[in-house]
């Protein structure tokens, strides 16, 4: 990492859950404006780490840093406004429909409707959504689709930092190719900070600039992707390796 402020600072975090420990004493730096990836076997925390980042999980002992600030656990709902989160299991509002589950933060934080409009348009073109289903509710949408809101709506504030946990894992594998393309695009004109935990290791090398490989409650290998394929620190982490080739 060159020498700017890390946008993400884990440092010296103990967390056990009440049969175990799952950390002691991770130490991890973010890139800005990059991808990073969290990769490892499932169980090894990947989940926990980055709900330690957005504040959903305290650590026992350590800090996390956000943008060079401590996280302050009492004005998390300001905090979100600056970190988009989206995960596997979506979390839509059922009652709503799909465009107001996209808007609602927006229209919170005072946008206008046609800038909410304006940006509505660009998310569903971005995550290749037909603009018909804005007003469908969420059960009346597939899996892959709600999955492609719950990412619209992450973005909608257009927020530095977007943590997602398994975010693309139930779009279907042509339209997750499209998804790719086109959120690699997004990060070429407005690079942000992307935190992403997947289990599949050819995503995490394909959109990835930065990967950290988690064993059980540690961090086993950081760097670019390329890098550690070709020189991985230990079996461990070769085999990870092995099942992007
Ligand atoms: N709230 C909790 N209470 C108790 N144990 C927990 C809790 N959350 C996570 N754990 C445990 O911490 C460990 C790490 O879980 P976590 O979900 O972070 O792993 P993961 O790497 O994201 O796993 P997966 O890839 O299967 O989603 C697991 O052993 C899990 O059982």
């Amino acid at each position: 990492m060159d020498g700017e402020t890390p946008a993400i600072e884990c440092r010296g975090i103990h967390r056990s859950f009440e049969h175990h420990v799952l950390f002691t004493d991770l130490n991890l730096s973010l890139p800005a404006r990059q991808v990073t990836a969290l990769v490892g076997a499932s169980g090894c925390g990947k989940s926990s780490l980055l709900n330690l980042m957005n504040g959903l999980l305290l650590p026992d002992q350590g800090d996390i840093r956000v943008l060079g600030e401590p996280l302050d656990y009492e004005r998390l709902p300001a905090m979100r406004r600056n970190m988009g989160y989206a995960v596997q299991q979506i979390g839509l509002m059922p009652h709503m429909t799909v465009e107001r589950n996209i808007t609602l933060l927006a229209t919170l934080a005072g946008w206008s409707a046609s800038a909410c409009q304006t940006r509505l348009s660009t998310l569903l073109s971005l995550m290749a959504l037909d603009p018909a289903l804005t007003s469908r509710y969420p059960h009346q949408i597939s899996g892959g689709q709600a999955q492609r809101v719950g990412l619209c709506r992450a973005m909608m504030l257009n927020p530095p930092i977007l943590l997602l946990d398994e975010a693309f894992s139930a779009v279907d594998p042509i339209t997750r190719v499209d998804v790719h393309a086109r959120f690699q695009d997004l990060q070429r004109e407005e690079p942000r900070t992307v935190v992403m935990v997947t289990h599949d290791m050819r995503e995490a090398m394909k959109l990835a600039d930065y990967l950290v490989v988690m064993g059980p409650g540690q961090i086993l290998q950081t760097g670019a992707p390329g890098d550690i394929a070709a020189a991985p620190i230990n079996e461990q982490v070769r085999q990870l390796m092995e099942v992007a080739q």
